[in-house]
Formats: structure tokens, sequence, C-alpha cells
């Protein structure tokens, strides 16, 4: 659980105090510049407020040292850079905290490969990779160590649409297990896929709620400057258009 209390970081967020739960899939939308991925970074504790306070599961972030924020946080940046060349295998190894015995990390590299259909390039370079299959690879990587909190800065932006729905389904499938916390920007894979939205805008939290509650014109007209049809019964949002 991650609650943050009157949270403030310069003239990035403003006075942020939410609550969110130990499961469920949590999306963050808002218009570029919004401060999304600033909160995203506040709640994994790499950046680090003016004032206010973020706790994970009741313990103040600021008192966890970096081996028990890794424990309890898999954090995904927006762009994560590679600096050198390795195969797939290594590259989802490197994601795992502990050292293992042999037979267990291969049985984990090979369990979460299969998970983000990765199993046909273990022995690939990670230079070699596609940006959907890359964008995978980091998924994969953030969570082989089986963190309860996922925080993730748009982590389908790379991906073609297959991908993206295929995303979207195993990270709701992972969210009745744990908190999966990710930044998008695609309005209708987050009206139909979480089951809560923080509405960011200009660095207040606009709105937090059931997402049938927070994406709706209102809010679209106001913070993003669209408008779209959504149809409830569907769990669709389509026909987006600039509001005049
Ligand atoms: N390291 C930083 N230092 C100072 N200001 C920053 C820093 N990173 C971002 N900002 C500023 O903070 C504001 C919010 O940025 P943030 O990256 O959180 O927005 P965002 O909603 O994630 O945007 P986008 O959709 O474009 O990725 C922006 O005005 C940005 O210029």
């Amino acid at each position: 659980m991650i609650r943050t209390e009157s949270l403030s970081l310069n003239n990035r967020l403003h006075d942020i105090t939410l609550t969110l739960p130990d499961c469920g899939l949590i999306g963050i939308i808002g218009p570029n510049g919004a401060g999304k991925s600033s909160l995203l970074k506040c709640f994994a504790g790499i950046a680090q407020p003016d004032s206010g306070t973020v706790f994970i599961n009741g313990e103040s972030l600021l008192k966890l040292d970096y081996l028990a924020r890794g424990q309890r946080i898999a954090y995904l940046a927006q762009n994560t850079p590679i600096a050198w060349d390795m195969p797939v295998y290594e590259t989802l190894a490197l994601g795992l905290i502990d050292k293992l015995p042999a037979p267990l990390q291969q049985q984990k590299v090979q369990t979460i490969a299969a998970t983000f259909a990765l199993t046909p390039h273990l022995d690939t370079s990670i230079f070699q990779l596609s940006g959907g299959e890359l964008a995978r690879v980091h998924l994969a990587r953030a969570l082989i160590k089986d963190a309860p909190i996922l925080l993730a800065d748009e982590p389908i932006a790379a991906l073609d649409p297959y991908y993206q729905m295929d995303m979207m389904q195993l990270l709701t499938d992972l969210a009745t297990k744990q908190l999966c916390v990710i930044v998008l920007h695609d309005l209708a894979l987050a009206y139909r896929f979480c089951q809560h939205i923080i509405l960011m805008d200009k660095g207040q939290m606009t709105a937090y709620d059931a997402t049938q509650n927070v994406i709706v014109n209102e809010n679209l007209r106001t913070v993003f400057k669209i408008s779209a049809t959504i149809d409830k019964q569907t769990n669709s949002l389509y026909n987006l258009k600039k509001h005049p």
C-alpha cells in the first residue's frame, strides 16, 4: 500500500494526499508536463519531495534503505538507457536482487521470459531487439524480483496494439495479487483496464477515484481539451476529438 501526505516537489507537485490499495491496476493520466512521472518518482523514492511523506505499507520511505526499497518496489523509468551489450537472459537475471542457485535463477528467468513472449530471444543481444521487444525485456526485468509494488512509467508506449493489449491484460492479472501503478497516455486502454485513475494537471491531483468516475467528458474537456464517446457498458472510449 502507498500513502502520501501533503506531498510537494518544488513547482512540479502540489500538496498531494492519497492512499493507494494493496492490489489493483492504477493509471496515472494527464497532459504532458502535468507531473505524472514526478509523482511516480516520489512513490519510488527517486525524487525527494520538499515537503510531505511517502509511506510504503505504513513505513516512511525515508526510513527504508536501498535494499528494503528494492524488495518492496519495482520501478521502471520512462526511457531506460542500456549502456552495454548483453543477451536477454543476462539482462533479465540482472533484475534479481538476491544471488540464487543457478537452477533457480534459470527457472525464474525462463518463467518470466515465457510470460513476456521472450523465450525465442533469450540468447539475442539486447542491441538487436526491436523497440517493442526491448520494452517487454525492461518490464520483465522489473518484475522478476517479485516486489509487491510495480511502478512503471509508460510501459506500453513502444508496443504495437497487440502487445499493448497483451501487456495491459498481463498487468491486470498481476494486479489481482499486487499493486501496479502505471503512467499512460492511451485513454482508451486506461478506461478499459485500470480500476482507479489518478488525474494530474499542472502538478495538482485533479481527481483520484474509480476509473468511470474520473474519465468523464467534463474532466477530458477541462484537463485535456478533448472530448470522447464513452460507453460504460462496454468499458470503451473512442471517437476522441479536440474540443473546440
Ligand atoms: N528533474 C527535473 N527538475 C526540474 N523540473 C523537472 C524535472 N523533471 C521534470 N521537470 C518539470 O516538472 C514538470 C512535470 O514533469 P513530469 O515529467 O513529471 O511530467 P509528465 O506529466 O510525466 O509529462 P510527460 O507526459 O510529458 O512525460 C514539467 O514542467 C517538467 O519540465
